[in-house]
């Protein structure tokens, strides 16, 4: 079953000339996400920009939250990924829903009005209360990290 979310379409395009988000796919994770643009915009190597979506979310439950995520073709053929990475989308934002796009590749890339860039993915969230301790209770692996169990 899925989970009602509000949203607000800020440019008029989407949900006519552009279709609004949704799931490819019945088995689909993550919908996607278009560059409003007015016009065709070339992202030079190493170029970023903050690109509107059109649109604004409300997810209104502390228990969920969405990211954004680059979409495998564009960011391995072409090399636009996301200039923060990933996008983290709080429960509790209302404003314009903004991807960052980076061209990490060596050419100009030209994206296209209304063209798809970016996915959303819901996740659910735990909010943790931290209770302060002077000891852990010990674990098989302690302090033990960043490689310590090693490759093989
Ligand atoms: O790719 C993104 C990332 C964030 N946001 C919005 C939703 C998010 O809830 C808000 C704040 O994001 P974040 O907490 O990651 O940024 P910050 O730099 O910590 O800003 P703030 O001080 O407003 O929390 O910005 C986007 O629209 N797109
Ligand atoms: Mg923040």
């Amino acid at each position: 079953m899925k989970t009602p979310i509000e949203l607000k379409i800020l440019d008029s395009r989407l949900g006519t000339e552009f279709p609004l988000p949704d799931y490819a796919t019945p088995g689909s994770a993550g919908m996607d996400l278009r560059a409003m643009v007015d016009q065709p915009l070339i992202l030079e190597p190493g170029q970023t920009e903050l690109v509107a979506t059109g649109m604004a979310i409300h997810i209104g439950d502390t228990g969920l939250a969405a990211h954004i995520l680059p979409r495998s073709g564009l960011g391995h053929k072409k090399g636009i990924v996301l200039g923060n990475l990933v996008g983290l989308i709080d429960s509790d934002y209302q404003g314009p829903l903004m991807v960052s796009l980076w061209n990490r590749s060596n050419t100009a890339v030209e994206i296209e009005p209304g063209e798809r860039v970016a996915q959303l993915v819901f996740v659910p969230v735990v909010q943790a209360a931290f209770t302060q301790v002077d000891e852990f209770d010990s674990s098989e692996r302690g302090e033990g990290g960043f490689g310590h169990s090693g490759t093989k």
